[in-house]
């Protein structure tokens, strides 16, 4: 079975090749058309439908809206030239560091 970390590897590829592609016949090339700001209103949206999924409990919404999330997120990273490996990089710096620490060294 593809792990989690192939799928959106080689989904990130697809998002790729998308920059070349006709916006009327690719949902991506369309959403590369309208630009960075369209593309980060659309991750808003899928967030706020994630949150009401989880808020009306509805376990298969929760799923299907965090994957529209998730896709929507990739193609606004592609949008502004960056990948996935360079938010595992931020993750990677951060690993270890308490997220409570990390707030209380702010708040001195
Ligand atoms: N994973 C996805 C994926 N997830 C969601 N979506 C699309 O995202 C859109 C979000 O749905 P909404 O109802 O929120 O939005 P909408 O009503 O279509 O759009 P609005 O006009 O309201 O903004 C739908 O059209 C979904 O089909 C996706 N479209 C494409 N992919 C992947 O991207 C690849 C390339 O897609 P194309 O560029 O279209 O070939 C595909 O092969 C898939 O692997």
């Amino acid at each position: 079975m593809t792990s989690a970390l192939d799928m959106l590897l080689r989904l990130e590829e697809t998002l790729e090749e998308r920059k070349s592609a006709d916006p009327d016949t690719s949902y991506v090339a369309k959403l590369y058309k309208k630009g960075p700001c369209k593309i980060a209103q659309k991750v808003g949206e899928e967030a706020v439908e994630t949150a009401m999924a989880v808020a009306m409990d509805d376990d298969i919404g929760i799923i299907n809206e965090s994957a529209d999330l998730v896709f929507h997120l990739m193609v606004l990273l592609k949008s502004r030239g960056y990948k996935l490996e360079d938010v595992a990089l931020e993750l990677a710096r951060r690993e270890g560091l308490s997220g409570l620490e990390e707030k209380a060294s702010r708040e001195d």
